[in-house]
This record gives structure tokens, C-alpha cells and sequence, in this order.
């Protein structure tokens, strides 16, 4: 992968990396490791935040080697002069390191003092099993909510393969994660819970497999810069398939999104009244008056499905222009009222290609599942949804790429490579339309791109994604949320 991701890996990824390390003694040196990143972490937070002599660091410490990372890591603090103490919440600790941490002056506790600055959570990490359930520690509560709260390799509760919380989690500001990212601190609930995530090296690097994921963390080039001498059609031309009369927005918003995106041309199928709307906005656009395939002549990519509602001629449209893009296999981003055209043979193919780009959210992703009469996705989608394995099996069982939006959004491509993931939560960007800038910006990408292969799409939309969730970070970098999709579009210039 390119300098643009960092590797993801399942907890059992890690683990089974570790295994070997340990049977041949290294464990203690990874455990000091691990410990100290963790301590330079919190010493960071504290230099920060004031001061570090005789700053208020908790330890919450677990039954395992979760919890001797972070008695360890309070040791070390101690040794800096941090006022760190710790409380047990099972019947056992990791006995080399409690030794060592009351052995330089550190005392167990029975509740949490109210001035705590910092709260290590070290009760469970990669061998956490099944539901979990907050200890019944006296001041935790308000301690979480007044305190820094610190994960220790992953906050407890969470699943380290799919960041499923099967029962009860803590939530963290920062995690401090051990010889790589993992998944769980990325997808689903995880992803909410883990705050801003720092990966310490603890030696495991040569050890690890493929990862099962890449994070995409920064602009990804997927086309060139628009060059002296480029004219309108050699810069790339994208049809525009979206709006109704009950959802005219959704044109306005698609056909802006990819002129700022930057595309030779953006041609937009609509009827009169839409196109009339969108040209006040968007002058720049040319309208396309063919309504069959041969509207489509010098496309070099589409943008199907926003504001088709269930306008019955639009539809038609719609899924003219869709099987001509599969047909040619010419790159196409299908969303919203355009994925319920996925039925019959277009949902059973299972080879509509990877140049096809589908982008939907849970609700819509749950739905496909249903049509497709697969047991399994939906049972993957439901709930607490694993959300990367049913991406895959999502793209797998259509042939296409597919983009499933959420907080973290998934990108895997039909042939099983490994999946990308953009962390997009922005509690703004869920609003009304948002969607459809997203549409907007992979077509641009997909109409200027110099695509050849199917890892190739998966990271055009997959930059897409982080495009538009750092539009929404640059427009409301607080979390406000007090913006709409059409600001969204003036913040994508980067
Ligand atoms: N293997 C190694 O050598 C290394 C491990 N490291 C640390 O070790 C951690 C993994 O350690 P362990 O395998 O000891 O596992 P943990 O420390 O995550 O937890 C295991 C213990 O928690 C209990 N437990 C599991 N699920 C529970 C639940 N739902 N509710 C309550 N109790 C539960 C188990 O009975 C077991 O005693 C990593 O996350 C990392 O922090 C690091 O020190 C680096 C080196
Ligand atoms: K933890």
C-alpha cells in the first residue's frame, strides 16, 4: 500500500505474532515496551495539561497482561515523580509487575480519588472475552467523566476484531495500542470508544502477516495534476444521473460537489425543472438531453442514484444508464435511489466489476442484504454490525466495489485484497445530503482517475470518503454540527 495507510491487524493477527516471542522469552521485554510507550503517552498529556510532579494518574488494573502493561506504565510514572496509584478490580494482578510498582512506593486503592487527572483503563485488552461489565469501583463513574481517560492497548469492553461492545465498554480520549493498529479500535462501536489512537512499536513488526486492513490517514494521489495544454475533455467528463422534482437538491448537490472536486465537464440527465434549478447554481454545468445509453458517448464516468426518490421514469433512467456503465465497464458511482436498482440480474451477476462503486450507508447496505436472501450478511449487518467483514462479503457476493458509510467508513473491492478504512466521524456529516456530495466527489475522482485495477477503485473511494470527511473537519473542527451538505462542498478544497 501506499505512504497514505498504516496497517490495520485483527486482535488474533497480533496475538499470533506475539506467540512465538513469547515461547522464546521476550515477553517481559515487550511488556516493559508496551509499558513504556504508555508512560511517555501520559507524560505527554500531563506536560500539556501543567504539570507532571505530583500530577493524579489512576490505574484501573485487570487480571491479566492488559493490567501489567499498566502497572508497569504507573511504575514508570512514579519514577517521573506522578503521583500514579492503582486500583485492582479482579482477584488477581500480574504478580512481577504489582511487585514492581508497590516496590517503588506505588499503593492499591479501593475507589477512585475525585482529582483524578488521568484514568488508565488496564483492565482488558486482546484476551477479552465475551460481555463485559464495569467494575463496581467507588468514584469510577464520575471519575470517567471528569478525568482523561486513557485506554491501555484497547479500551475494555471492546471486541479487538470487529469493535463490537457485547456488553458494557469504557470510553477513551486516547488509546495507547501495542504493535499495531488494530481493527476493533477502528470499526463499529470501537471506533467511537477509542479516541485518538498512538501505536507503539514493541518489536513485533517482522512478525506480523498481511494486514487485514489499511487505515487511509492522508491524501492518497489517485490522478495526475491537470496539466498545461489539458482541454475540457481531456481533463475527464462525468454524467450526472440524479434529482426528481421531489428531490431537486440532490442534482444541485452531486453536480457542485464534482465541479469543486475538479472535472473537465459535468454533465447532468435531469428533467427541465431540475436542470433549470441546478443551472442557477451550478453555470458551469452542461445539461444532457439524450435519455437512453446515448446520452452517455464521451463519459468517462457516471454518477447514479441521488434524488431519483421513486420517480418511475427517472428510475428507468437510472438503470438504462447503469447497465450501459456495466456493459462498457466505464467507472460508475451508484448511491441512494440508485442502489435499489440492484435487482434481478444486476443483483445476481455477481460480476458487475470493480469499476462499479457502491456506496451504501447501513440502512441501505441491510437492505441489499435482504434482496440478496443472504443469511449470513445479514446476520453480519445487523445489530452491532461487523462492518468490514460484511463489506467484503457485501462486494464479494455483487462483484463491485462497495463503500459502506458510517463513523468509519469501509471500502473492500469484489476479488478479497485487503479492505481500506477512513475514520469519518464527524457528527455534522450526518445531515440530509451529504451523501450525495460524497456521490459527487467519486465521480470526479472516477472520471479524472488513470484507474487500472481493482485495488485501484478501492482506493478512489476510498479518498473520496476522506475528502469529504475532511471537508466537514476543516468546516466545524470543533463538532458542532452546525452546518449543511452545501457548505460541505465550499470546504473541499484542500
Ligand atoms: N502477549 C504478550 O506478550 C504481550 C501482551 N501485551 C498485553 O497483554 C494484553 C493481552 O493480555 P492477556 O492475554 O493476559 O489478556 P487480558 O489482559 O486482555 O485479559 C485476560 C484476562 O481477563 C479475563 N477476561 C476476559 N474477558 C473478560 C470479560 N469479558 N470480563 C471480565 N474478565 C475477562 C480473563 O479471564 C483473563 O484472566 C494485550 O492487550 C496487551 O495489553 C503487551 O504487554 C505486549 C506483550
Ligand atoms: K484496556
Amino acid at each position: 500500500m501506499s505512504r497514505a495507510t498504516t496497517p490495520v491487524y485483527s486482535g488474533a493477527q497480533i496475538r499470533d505474532a506475539e506467540t512465538p516471542l513469547v515461547e522464546a522469552g521476550a515477553g517481559p521485554d515487550m511488556m516493559r515496551r508496551a509499558a513504556h510507550g504508555l508512560a511517555s503517552y501520559v507524560l505527554a498529556l500531563l506536560r500539556s495539561d501543567g504539570k507532571i510532579y505530583g500530577a493524579r494518574v489512576l490505574g484501573l488494573i485487570g487480571p491479566g497482561n492488559n493490567g501489567g502493561d499498566g502497572l508497569y506504565a504507573l511504575t514508570a510514572l512514579r519514577a517521573r515523580g506522578v503521583d500514579a496509584q492503582a486500583v485492582l478490580v479482579a482477584d488477581r494482578a500480574h504478580p512481577q509487575a504489582l511487585e514492581a510498582f508497590r516496590a517503588a512506593g506505588g499503593r492499591v486503592l479501593s475507589s477512585v480519588p475525585a482529582d483524578t487527572q488521568v484514568l488508565i483503563d488496564a483492565v482488558l485488552g486482546t484476551g477479552a472475552r465475551g460481555a463485559f461489565t464495569l467494575p463496581d469501583v467507588p468514584g469510577l463513574a464520575e471519575a470517567v467523566g471528569t478525568s482523561t481517560v486513557v485506554a491501555c492497548d484497547i479500551p475494555s469492553g471492546v471486541d479487538a476484531d470487529t469493535g463490537r461492545c457485547p456488553g458494557e465498554a469504557l470510553t477513551a480520549e486516547h488509546t495507547v495500542t501495542f504493535g499495531g493498529a488494530k481493527l476493533g479500535l477502528l470499526l463499529g462501536e470501537g471506533g467511537l470508544r477509542s479516541g485518538k489512537i498512538h501505536t507503539v512499536d514493541i518489536g513485533l513488526q517482522e512478525h506480523l502477516p498481511e494486514p487485514a486492513a489499511w487505515e487511509l490517514i492522508s491524501p492518497e494521489p489517485t490522478r495526475r495534476k491537470p496539466r498545461l495544454g489539458d482541454h475540457k475533455y481531456s481533463r475527464g467528463s462525468l454524467q450526472v444521473v440524479a434529482g426528481s422534482p421531489q428531490f431537486p437538491g440532490a442534482a444541485q448537490l452531486t453536480v457542485g460537489s464534482a465541479i469543486t472536486s475538479g472535472v473537465g465537464m459535468v454533465r447532468l440527465q435531469a428533467d427541465a425543472t431540475v436542470s433549470a434549478a441546478v443551472l442557477q447554481g451550478w453555470p458551469e454545468a452542461v445539461m444532457s438531453h439524450g435519455r437512453g445509453a446515448k446520452a452517455f458517448d464521451g463519459a468517462t464516468a457516471a454518477a447514479i442514484g441521488p434524488g431519483l426518490g421513486k420517480d418511475r421514469s427517472r428510475l428507468v433512467e437510472g438503470e438504462t444508464m447503469l447497465r450501459a456503465t456495466v456493459e462498457s465497464k466505464v467507472p460508475c458511482v451508484l448511491d441512494a435511489s440508485g442502489l435499489e436498482l440492484l435487482r434481478g440480474d444486476l443483483l445476481t451477476s455477481g460480476d458487475l466489476g470493480g469499476q462499479l462503486i457502491l456506496t451504501p450507508h447501513l440502512g441501505e447496505a441491510r437492505r441489499l442484504a435482504e434482496a440478496l436472501e443472504d443469511e449470513s450478511l445479514e446476520e453480519l449487518l445487523a445489530d452491532q454490525p461487523d462492518t468490514l467483514a460484511a463489506t467484503r462479503a457485501l462486494a464479494e457476493a455483487l462483484g463491485a466495489t462497495v463503500l459502506l458509510k458510517g463513523p468509519s467508513t469501509v471500502v473492500a473491492g469484489p476479488s478479497g485484497g485487503a479492505p481500506l478504512v477512513v475514520r469519518s466521524a464527524t457528527p455534522g456529516l450526518a445531515t440530509a445530503g451529504t451523501g450525495d456530495v460524497l456521490t459527487g466527489i467519486i465521480g470526479a475522482l472516477l472520471a479524472t482517475a488513470d484507474a487500472a485495477q481493482e485495488q485501484d477503485w478501492v482506493r478512489i473511494a476510498a479518498e473520496g470518503a476522506r475528502m469529504h470527511a475532511a471537508a466537514a473537519q476543516r468546516l466545524d473542527p470543533q463538532g458542532f454540527g452546525h452546518f449543511g451538505a452545501s457548505a460541505l462542498i465550499g470546504a473541499l478544497r484542500e
